[in-house]
């Protein structure tokens, strides 16, 4: 694309140099740079992009997109000035990638807990309704059989804006996609023209970047102004209450979801079990019976969200109602693991306050012997929910194991240390294990019949990321190998 077209709508000085010249590629990461790339170097919380400026000219970039004045100017190269380069970032992606949004109905769902849940049951529902879904989440993205993996639940700009592309070009109708509030801060989606957004909950996490609930939530608040369609809204949680009346002040069009009357979809006659939820879908005058085989009392609300969904694309509640039936496990989330124990062992990605919260409560209900819950906490991420989770896991469980989960460049025992203050605090009792794989096994021990093991946390990952290294870890097999020894 010619440099001119790439820049089209950006507010942009020309330093030096011209802007006939051809981009093959748009690039954030001198890493990546190709032949004719225009790298745009942004500032960031590690290092500043504008310091690698002559490692991506020496790999062939021809244009250079700055907010700083070049330090250093070469004949051959164009240098653009903009004023912020995160912002450009997103606006020259969607230019280069054609603005691929406006092409699909991009249905975005943010919230603290349930994204990937809702996503995958609504792209469930929606393919059974004979529809082409794409997706893009913690799990990965997904275009036909195709995955991919991503670094970021939400990706930077330049590769979503080029995985929407592929869903166009693969003739995908609808692009569900989760939106972190990291995203919406960091202009990750800038730009993008959602159809329908989904308000899934608000609660404690990643208070290491947005500092208070108030700058968190008002970065999830961003998504509901950029829908021209519905915003579905889980009027059960407090801030969805708050953001439901200010949406409906603004005019935006809502839907609400809950478990009260007040909210346009709710369920009533309810049965939990853990061969799944049971309840009675009342939307208007319409009343469905719905049974999803996956267990839990928030899978409740993660099931209304995706039927919300659905009715706003039309679809019939019977072809919802069989589409949920047939739901498969959602990878990592209270997904039991098959082995020939006389206990359980489930896996579920809990790894905030309220997501332990509701899977220990969940499974307490239907346990019949102990509950062992094993845990740990995210390195370089929130501190101040370790001792919360400690204490929570430590009211509600018979047992913790307290363990590694991802210490990134933090010294895992010192993160053991601040989970422990929390649970210390309670009557259970508990061990501190490091090694979480040597924990597995003591968990695999120490369990009796009727047992429930709770390995926390970890979900649908496959690595453990130490502060020099990262490892494969992968619990499902841990736990076969382990049992096989
Ligand atoms: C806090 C945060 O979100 N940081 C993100 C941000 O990093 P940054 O801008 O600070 O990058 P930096 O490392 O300082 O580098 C600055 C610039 O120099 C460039 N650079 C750097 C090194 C080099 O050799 N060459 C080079 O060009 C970088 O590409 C970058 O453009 O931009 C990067 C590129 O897009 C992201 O990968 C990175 O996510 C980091 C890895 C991260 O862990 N983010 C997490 C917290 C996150 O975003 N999580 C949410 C999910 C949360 C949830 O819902 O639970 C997500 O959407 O994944
Ligand atoms: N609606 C919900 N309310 C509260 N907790 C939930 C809900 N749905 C799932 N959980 C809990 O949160 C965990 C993560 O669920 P899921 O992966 O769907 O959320 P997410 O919002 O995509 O998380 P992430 O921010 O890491 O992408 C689950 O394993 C479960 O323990
Ligand atoms: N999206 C979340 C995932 C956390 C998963 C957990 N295993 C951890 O590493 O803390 C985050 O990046 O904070
Ligand atoms: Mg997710």
């Amino acid at each position: 694309m010619i440099l001119k077209k790439l820049l089209e709508s950006l507010d942009y000085e020309l330093v030096s140099g011209n802007l006939n010249v051809d981009v093959e590629k748009v690039v954030c990461d001198s890493n990546a740079v190709i032949q004719k790339s225009a790298f745009i170097a942004i500032p960031g919380y590690k290092v500043d992009g504008h310091n690698y400026i002559s490692t991506a000219i020496s790999k062939g970039a021809k244009v250079i997109i700055l907010e700083q004045e070049p330090k250093k100017i070469f004949n051959e190269i164009t240098y653009i000035k903009i004023p912020n380069t995160r912002m450009g970032l997103s606006q020259i992606a969607n230019n280069f990638y054609k603005n691929p949004s406006s092409k699909l109905k991009v249905i975005g769902v943010t919230g603290t807990n349930g994204k990937t849940s809702t996503s995958m049951m609504a792209q469930n529902i929606l393919e059974c309704s004979g529809k082409k879904i794409g997706i893009i989440g913690t799990i990965g993205s997904f275009i036909d059989d195709e995955k991919r993996e991503l670094k970021n639940t939400t990706p930077e700009s330049i590769e979503l804006q080029e995985i929407l592309s592929v869903m166009v070009e693969k003739n995908m109708e609808y692009a569900i996609m989760e939106v972190s509030s990291h995203a919406l801060q960091l202009n990750r989606v800038t730009g993008i023209e959602f159809s329908h957004g989904v308000f899934t909950n608000l609660t404690q996490d990643h208070l290491d970047f947005h500092v208070t609930m108030e700058k968190y939530f008002q970065q999830k608040q961003k998504l509901f102004y950029m829908t021209s369609g519905y915003n579905i809204i889980n009027i059960d949680d407090s801030y969805g209450r708050i953001l439901s009346r200010t949406l409906q002040a603004n005019n935006k069009k809502v839907v609400t979801y809950g478990l009260g009357k007040s909210a346009d979809l709710h369920a009533v006659d309810m049965v939990y079990s853990m061969d799944g939820v049971d309840f009675t879908l009342r939307f208007r005058d319409l009343r469905q019976r719905i049974h999803c085989p996956i267990p839990g009392k928030f899978t409740l609300y993660n099931v209304l969200a995706a039927i919300a969904i659905a009715i706003c694309e039309e679809v019939p509640l019977k072809t919802i109602a069989k589409a949920l039936k047939n739901m498969p496990t959602v990878p990592g989330r209270i997904e039991r693991i098959r082995v020939d124990t006389p206990y359980q062992v489930i896996i579920d990605f809990a790894h905030s306050p309220d997501g332990l919260q509701n899977i220990i409560c969940s499974l307490k209900e239907t346990v019949e012997g102990r509950l062992i819950t094993l845990f740990g906490c995210g390195g370089d991420r929130d501190k101040t929910k370790r001792p919360i989770m400690g204490k929570i896991a430590g009211d509600l469980s018979d047992y913790c194991i307290v363990t590694s989960d991802n210490p990134r460049s933090e010294d895992p025992d010192k993160i053991i240390e601040d989970i422990l203050d929390g649970v210390k605090e309670t009557q259970c009792p508990y061990i501190a294990i490091t090694d979480r794989r040597e924990a597995i096994k003591f968990a695999l021990t120490m369990a009796k019949e009727k047992d429930i093991i709770l390995l926390a946390g970890k979900g649908h990952e496959t690595y453990q990321i130490l502060k020099d290294r990262v490892i494969e870890f992968n619990e499902k097999n841990i736990v076969k190998e382990l049992l096989e020894e």
